[in-house]
């Protein structure tokens, strides 16, 4: 027998196997710790250490983590394989990003990167379709796909909910959204929502000749979540969306399975990550909210504007390029830029993101002077220029919905 304490997760010697799971920190230690001693009981405290020394036997070390690398507030930390159960997102998160994000030893702890071995990944299903929905749902090959979510956000009856993804679509958004806090409430059901919103769906197909389709969301307690996947289903749409923060991996990864049966995509909102990722010093960047959020299976993903948006971003670009990088064969996932778009800043948008992408825009269709159907031909038009490489005023100048739009809200960022 021998005591086994949080130094023993310290070496700086020790080089990753390929089957470790290595997660970068960065941390800052408890007054009166030094580096050293904090970097330790991260590994331990995440793995099978704790506080107290242990008097156990060597063999039953073999779980154990170990910080392998510090540079300045930044460590590295390997985790073996076989501390993980296969497929399950939740039991890795509880190591991972979990008693360590509120252990004394440090003041503030961030995770911010991992590398996942083909050990860890192959546990998972990854998304089904991925940037795959662009042609294979829209047949759309040369711009990215564009969203729509009404406003009010809650509060519009289904008659009118309808009504306004009706005007959207045929303006010339591809997808209806719902938002985030838009369920099955008395105001809005869900089943009523569904098959009104459809028929439109139907009636703007026809009349424009393009495929168009729906970004509902099932959010929701898990069965209930299932069943609203099933109806969605058996009305013929092609999505569900979900918030994958609020509902929890568990929930994600049991949608997803039904949704292989289904053969439904899932549109992933990220609502609540910036409870996690907003701190820049602790809790976990949306970069590992993403990889989780591929991990999981779903298709598609907010991953922010690249700054341009209403909202605060971290590296839109580095994230998309992750979600659409080779993971040993596992498909990627389609980037969602959202939150405070408009027709103006469309430009710069797809400067930075390129063209495989999903692009929202809400109050920037809606708020357009002369309405929905006015807003989202704008909002078209912008998307269209910019594939073209046309300057937005030139095109403006015979686009009548972009020039208003331009007018409106220019390229400014709003707050
Ligand atoms: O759910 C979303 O992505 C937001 O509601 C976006 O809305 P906005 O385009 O009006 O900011
Ligand atoms: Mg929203």
């Amino acid at each position: 027998m021998s005591g086994i304490t949080y130094e023993d997760f310290l070496d700086l010697s020790y080089t990753p196997t390929e089957t470790d799971l290595v997660c970068t920190f960065r941390i800052a230690p408890a007054d009166g710790m030094s580096m050293e001693a904090a970097a330790s009981r991260v590994a331990s405290e995440s793995s099978n250490g704790t506080w107290a020394a242990l008097h156990i036997d060597d063999t039953f070390t073999d779980m154990g983590a170990t910080t392998f690398a510090i540079d300045g507030d930044t460590i590295k930390v390997a985790y073996p394989a076989g501390l993980f159960e296969a497929g399950n997102m939740p039991q890795v998160l509880s190591c991972i990003a979990g008693n360590i994000m509120g252990m004394k030893a440090v003041d503030t702890i961030r995770l911010e990167d991992c590398e996942w071995p083909e050990a860890i990944v192959s546990g998972y299903r990854g998304p089904q379709f991925g940037s795959g929905v662009r042609s294979e749902i829209f047949g759309v090959e040369d711009r990215p796909i564009l969203a729509t979510v009404p406003k009010p956000k809650v509060g519009l009856s289904t008659a009118k909910h309808a009504e306004v993804g009706y005007e959207a679509w045929v303006g010339g958004v591809d997808l209806l959204k719902d938002d985030e806090n838009l369920t099955d409430q008395p105001f809005n059901p869900f089943s009523d929502r569904l098959t009104e919103s459809l028929a439109m769906r139907d009636k703007a197909q026809d009349e424009t000749g393009e495929v168009k389709s729906y970004l509902v969301n099932v959010t929701a307690e898990t069965n209930e979540m299932l069943e609203r996947a099933d109806e969605v289903a058996s009305q013929g749409n092609e999505y569900v969306m979900v918030d994958v923060v609020t509902c929890g991996w568990a929930a994600v990864q049991t949608l997803r399975e039904r949704c292989e049966e289904l053969g439904l995509a899932i549109h992933a909102h990220r609502a609540m990550h910036a409870a996690f990722d907003r701190l820049p010093d602790h809790g976990v960047s949306m970069r590992v909210l993403a990889q989780v959020s591929r991990l999981c299976g779903v298709d598609q993903l907010h991953t922010g504007t690249a700054g341009l948006g209403k909202l605060a971003n971290e590296d839109t670009v580095g994230i998309n390029e992750w979600l659409r990088s080779d993971l040993y064969g596992m498909t990627d996932v389609l980037p969602t830029a959202s939150g405070g778009l408009h027709p103006g800043l469309v430009p710069a948008l797809m400067d930075a993101t390129g063209t495989n992408m999903c692009i929202q825009v809400g109050g920037g269709i809606h708020g357009h002077p002369e309405g929905t159907r006015a807003g989202a031909a704008a909002f078209r038009q912008a998307v269209d220029a910019t594939v073209a490489g046309v300057p937005m005023d030139e095109y403006a100048a015979d686009h009548a919905e972009l020039a208003t739009a331009l007018e409106k809200w220019g390229t400014e960022t709003p707050r």
